[in-house]
């Protein structure tokens, strides 16, 4: 359909739809948040292999079922002695201890220390009883005298020394990993150390995404006069992944509000949760705005006083969300971070869902002037120890290519007044890979 063939009973009642698009009341890009939260359903959980679990999120609190060490744990090469054997000990007075045992790593001592003995004992080996220093071998000479051995010590060493207590990193029941950590290489270690071979972790979210627009090509069909390629879906689907979700490209609609209303209401039923780029203005073809309106799905907002993204909009459809972003890059790419990210770690009860805030120094002057909160992309740099946020040269909602070179949006307040460099700044760090 084309602006000109449009239907009259579409045109007569075009003041009224008017109306219904151009009024909408803006909600704070927080209350925006808040709102989501309060519909987002915790993940089912699965059970994986501890090898397959980076990057997913503990579904279980884990904690200690041992100390650890779990023994006295020689950090050195050399000989477990008394350290108050070596009172005497000094430059031009060696003292001599026989050495009774000799303990490579994995093994038990085979006998306890007492006073005047010495036992031979590698890095990561478990320390004797009785001993409670580990001389290093290169403070040592050994002589050996009918086939007895000896170890030679000149100085005298603290008790303590290089020797690991039991539960020096972590006490028997301590908790070691809260439910919703993100499972990295630490958290890998940890989970190992202690026998944790299958761990259960949040099942990834299902997202569906897909995008509306006549003028879409998919990212494999030659340009033509009027159309671009669909670059919000891939984008969304490499944003959702990097949030802990599993993305479901569903393609591109024709901006057609029946095609809209199959597209969206297949893809509520079938996923998690279901984001969508497009249509939401109020255009004649913004779709998307129009379904939301509908009463089909409850909607939670669909103006948010923030820039880029202000008609970015929330609905609710038997419990599952729906994010419909902007169909301009730069709004779709900002309102995936402000809501569809944490959306995502909250349904994996991450406690890291909001991007991190950080504070910075304006790095130029930002001119424009807003009523409205802008998260403008930028990107920092450490100088004289100072954090310093750049805005992008390009920001504008509807700029692509600058995405691709920022690491944080930076938070101008609603203003009258262009803000100087220098200006303290909030910025919100992007998880850059
Ligand atoms: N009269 C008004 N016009 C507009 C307003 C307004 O308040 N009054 N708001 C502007 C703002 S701000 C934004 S943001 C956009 C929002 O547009 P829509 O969400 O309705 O998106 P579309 O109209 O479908 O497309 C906008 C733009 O983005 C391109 N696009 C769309 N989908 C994709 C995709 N998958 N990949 C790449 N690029 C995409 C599309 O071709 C358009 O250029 O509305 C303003 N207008
Ligand atoms: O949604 Mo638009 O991006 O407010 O600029
Ligand atoms: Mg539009």
């Amino acid at each position: 359909m084309t602006a000109h063939n449009q239907p009259e009973s579409q045109a007569a009642s075009a003041a009224e739809q008017d109306r219904g698009k151009f009024h909408r009341r803006p909600i704070t890009p927080a209350e925006a948040q808040r709102r989501i939260a309060g519909y987002v359903r915790p993940a089912e959980t699965e059970q994986v292999r501890l090898e397959e679990a980076g990057g997913r999120f503990l579904a279980q609190t884990v904690t200690a079922p041992h100390p650890y060490p779990h023994f006295r744990r020689s950090g050195m090469d050399g000989y477990a002695i008394i350290a108050d054997d070596l009172l005497e000990a000094s430059s031009d007075h060696m003292i001599w201890l026989e050495v009774v045992d000799n303990i490579p790593c994995g093994y038990t001592p085979s006998v306890s220390i007492q006073s005047g003995q010495a036992s031979r004992i590698m890095t990561g080996a478990m320390v004797p009883d009785g001993a409670d220093v580990v001389v290093m071998l290169e403070m040592t000479e050994t002589r050996v005298e009918q086939e007895r051995t000896w170890v030679g010590i000149k100085r005298q060493v603290e008790a303590g020394r290089n020797i690991t207590p039991i539960g020096l990193e972590v006490k028997e029941g301590d908790t070691l990993l809260e439910q919703g950590a993100c499972i990295g290489a630490g958290e890998i270690s940890v989970l190992a150390t202690f026998g944790v071979h299958t761990v259960t972790v949040y099942r990834r979210p299902q997202v569906a995404v897909f995008s509306t627009g006549t003028e879409l090509l998919s990212v494999d069909e030659p340009i033509e006069p009027g159309k671009i390629r669909n670059s919000n879906s891939l984008m969304l689907a490499e944003q959702i992944r990097a949030a802990g979700g599993e993305p479901h490209l569903l393609g591109a609609v024709e901006d057609d509000l029946e095609l809209a209303r199959t597209m969206m209401m297949n893809a509520l039923a079938k996923y998690d949760l279901v984001v969508s780029s497009g249509g939401v203005s109020v255009g004649d073809y913004d779709v998307m705005g129009d379904l939301v309106r509908s009463g089909e799905v409850e909607m939670l907002f669909n103006k948010i006083s923030m820039r880029p993204g202000s008609v970015t909009t929330g609905a609710v459809k038997d419990g599952k969300l729906l994010f419909a972003l902007s169909g301009n890059p730069g709004a779709c790419f900002v309102g995936c971070e402000l809501l569809v990210r944490p959306t995502i770690r909250q349904m994996m009860n991450s406690t890291h869902d909001y991007l991190p805030e950080w504070t910075a120094q304006l790095g130029r002057d930002y001119s424009k002037i807003n009523s409205f909160t802008r998260y403008v992309r930028g990107h920092v740099s450490v100088e004289n120890g100072q954090v310093i946020a750049y805005p992008a040269l390009l920001d504008e909602s509807n700029v692509m290519v600058t995405i691709k070179d920022s690491d944080c949006l930076i938070v101008i307040p609603p203003t009258t007044e262009p803000m100087p460099a220098g200006t303290p700044v909030s910025i919100l760090k992007l998880a850059v890979q």
